[in-house]
């Protein structure tokens, strides 16, 4: 198998599958409809509106038919706002989930695997705030379904670098090294890059990375970045979404958060649980990427990978069920179907086999009364 390639077994598999179903289950309760978008896709319509990350974590290959180049998905996100633009043509909110495989060049962590399973819904066509709202809920409420009890929400808003850099027209040519920088938080580098800025700009950016910590950062934020109306209105969606998370999640915020900086155009957040130091789940406003499509739309959701999240689970408890005979006598055939109907697992032993699985444990086996003429239940001390 090739380097973070492998196979799910069993009790893993059934985690995974488990999560799915209740995750999409609980989107469908919120007006979610499902989407299945194809394992690959030209390269040109993968990658609009996705940054240079997703670029560098696709793989691509030639089309036999077309000649021309595919890339097989990295990130669901971009080929769902695609769906939303070109095919459904609504006008009004459309509210759309996925889950399925994606493929990465190379794994996002020492541990990570490159085919995450992911999951994740998405809101098409409301601007205001309430839509990223609904999806903080979401993805708090599908962490819940798994079972995460303590799970802390980063809240981070590109509008604020982008504001900084907006500022200044020497710090916006250095755009993608301020960016990484930030990402490093790497101050003594930022400080270098920064030394022949206009003085706001730099005091502005070297702020960033110290600007992280409870909701209190936010005042902090209003004293020590530039008093302009797109930082301020930044702030205080960022205000308002922590509010809403509150009672529900521990609150942080992340100026210089930029981890996930690819297609986002407001709010940002990421989950975290204990024992896992990256995100759970990511998710944020990204409201340009529909127009790579030609038609603009408002964008906000989230994603997680199942696969990672099931790792993180312990293993589910072995599924209570019935041996059964192998046999064509319509009472056997009869009485198997009433117990599958009833939803027990009746696992039918095949001629000079013993049963062998990971995933089932058979307590009970279906036998012949004393008769010999009723099938009956007997348990397996
Ligand atoms: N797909 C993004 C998260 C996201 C979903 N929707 C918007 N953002 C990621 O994997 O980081």
């Amino acid at each position: 198998m090739p380097e973070h390639i492998a196979d799910v077994l069993p009790s893993e598999a059934r985690k995974i599958e488990e999560l799915r179903r209740q995750m999409l289950d609980n989107f469908r309760l919120y007006g979610y409809e499902l989407v299945m978008p194809p394992l690959l896709e030209y390269v040109e319509s993968l990658l609009a509106g996705a940054g240079q990350d997703t670029d560098l974590r696709t793989f691509k290959l030639v089309d036999q038919i077309s000649g021309r180049m595919l890339g097989l998905r990295a990130d669901m996100t971009t080929q769902v706002a695609r769906i939303d633009a070109h095919l459904l043509n609504r006008n009004s909110v459309t509210r759309l989930c996925y889950a399925g495989s994606v493929l990465h060049t190379r794994p996002s962590g020492l541990h990570a695997t490159r085919e995450p399973v992911q999951i994740g819904a998405e809101i098409y066509g409301h601007a205001g705030l309430e839509a990223d709202a609904e999806i903080q809920e979401l993805a708090l409420a599908s962490l819940a379904l798994a079972g995460f009890t303590e799970v802390r929400l980063d809240l981070a808003h590109v509008g604020v670098l982008r504001a900084i850099l907006e500022l200044d027209k020497a710090a916006e040519k250095d755009h993608i090294t301020i960016v990484q920088l930030l990402r490093a938080k790497d101050v003594p580098g930022l400080r270098e890059l920064t030394a022949h800025y206009a003085p706001t700009t730099r005091d502005a950016l070297l702020a960033l990375p110290h600007l992280y910590g409870d909701v209190d950062v936010l005042k902090r934020a209003r004293a020590e970045l530039p008093d302009v109306p797109a930082i301020a209105k930044a702030l205080a969606e960022l205000a308002a979404l922590s509010a809403s998370a509150i009672g529900r999640a521990d609150v942080a915020i992340d100026l210089a958060d930029l981890r996930g900086y690819q297609y986002e155009s407001g709010a940002m957040f990421a989950l975290y649980v204990p024992g896992l130091p990256n995100a759970v789940a990511r998710g944020g406003r990204y409201d340009h990427v529909g127009e790579a499509f030609g038609r603009a739309r408002p964008a906000t959701g989230f994603s997680l990978d199942l696969r990672e999240l099931a790792r993180l689970l312990p293993t589910a408890e072995r599924k209570h069920s019935i041996r059964a005979p192998w046999g064509n006598a319509p009472e056997l055939k009869e009485k198997i179907a009433e117990l599958r109907k009833s939803g027990e697992v009746v696992i039918q032993s095949m001629p000079g086999h013993s049963n062998e699985q990971d995933e089932f444990e058979c307590d009970r086996a279906l036998v012949l009364d004393d008769n010999g003429s009723n099938w009956i239940l007997k348990n397996l001390g």
